[in-house]
């Protein structure tokens, strides 16, 4: 069932377009990211959704409300996530917890969501003294402390070190299995691997591909690439061995180095002539795709600006 739905979002400031006529629906229980490239109108498409700002045309309906017209009622259903900049460094965890709860009529129990995420022997910490993994914990404790049935995430890991993120993922995992719908805005293509069912990439005011991650990487429309290295003494060409086997689009010998490009299921198609023909190879790689290579066939530029 879908929980969000919009359709033709358009919002600009000042005159300028910046998003022209987007589409998405969200289903109940997925954690569905959102990806594009800096400036794309994540941000602007994610506060439409939560109410905060009003769009210029389209319409948005999340949990069968409009953002702008029934905020209120919306407000005590969803959960948003805050920015840093929107706590005092001196509140303690528990007073935060306490604080944001008083914001919603009938509030979850905070002091279970202390233990729930790991913040009990924090409690009485200030919220300036927090690790940036602990912040998050944090942010994240706040936004659920309403009992939403959508949480909205945005950059929720940007400035974690590997490890922080990484624990972080496992975090928001767990609000989705608390039945919880989760909106990822990420600029980080793992974290969208790892963690979305389905991804909507937004460039140039739109929705320019809508998948799951494994989808948006099958579609990318490029080539395999598997290395290997060959045997002292190999005076067999694996360019007319291999060149024309089905999917391979290419050979290149470098010294003892090969480069077999292809596509499809070329590669099962070249380790079964090299056993056949008992060639002996070292180091077999096969380069995998990425999100990454979806995103730069999609929107022409590379993510990482
Ligand atoms: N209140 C505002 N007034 C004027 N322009 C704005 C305002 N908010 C955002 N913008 C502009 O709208 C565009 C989209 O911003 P938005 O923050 O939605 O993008 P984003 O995809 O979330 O970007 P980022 O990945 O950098 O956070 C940007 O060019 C931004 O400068």
């Amino acid at each position: 069932m879908a929980i969000i739905e919009v359709s033709g979002l358009t919002k600009g400031y000042s005159g300028r377009t910046v998003l022209d006529g987007v589409s998405f629906s969200v289903e109940e229980g997925e954690i569905f990211g959102i990806l594009g490239p800096n400036g794309a109108g994540k941000t602007t498409a994610v506060e439409c959704m939560e109410g905060l700002r009003k769009p210029d045309g389209g319409t948005i309906r999340v949990l069968g409300l409009d953002p702008a017209g029934q905020s209120r009622e919306l407000h005590e259903r969803i959960g948003v996530q805050l920015q840093h900049t929107h706590l005092p460094e001196n509140i303690k965890v528990w007073e935060a917890l306490d604080l944001y709860a008083s914001f919603y009529a009938e509030p979850k129990d905070w002091r279970g969501l202390l233990d729930d995420w790991g913040l009990a022997e924090l409690r009485n910490a200030r919220f300036g003294k927090l690790s940036g993994g602990q912040k998050q914990r944090l942010f994240i404790a706040l936004a659920l402390v309403g009992g939403p049935e959508v949480a909205f995430l945005d950059e929720l890991t940007t400035g974690l070190d590997p490890q922080a993120r990484r624990a972080t993922w496992e975090l928001i995992k767990k609000v989705r299995a608390s039945g919880v719908t989760v909106i990822l805005v990420s600029h980080f293509m793992d974290e969208v691997e790892e963690l979305c069912d389905r991804v909507a990439v937004v460039d140039r005011g739109g929705v320019v591909a809508l998948d799951t991650p494994a989808g948006l990487i099958d579609g990318v429309d490029a080539d395999h690439q598997m290395r290997f290295t060959l045997m002292d003494g190999e005076t067999r060409d694996p360019a007319a061995l291999l060149g024309d086997l089905p999917g391979v689009t290419g050979v290149v010998r470098d010294g003892k180095r090969v480069t077999v490009t292809g596509r499809g299921d070329f590669a099962t198609a070249v380790t079964s002539v090299l056993a056949r023909e008992l060639i002996p190879v070292a180091d077999l790689r096969i380069d995998k795709r990425t999100l990454d290579d979806a995103f730069v066939a999609l929107t022409g530029r590379s993510f990482h600006l």
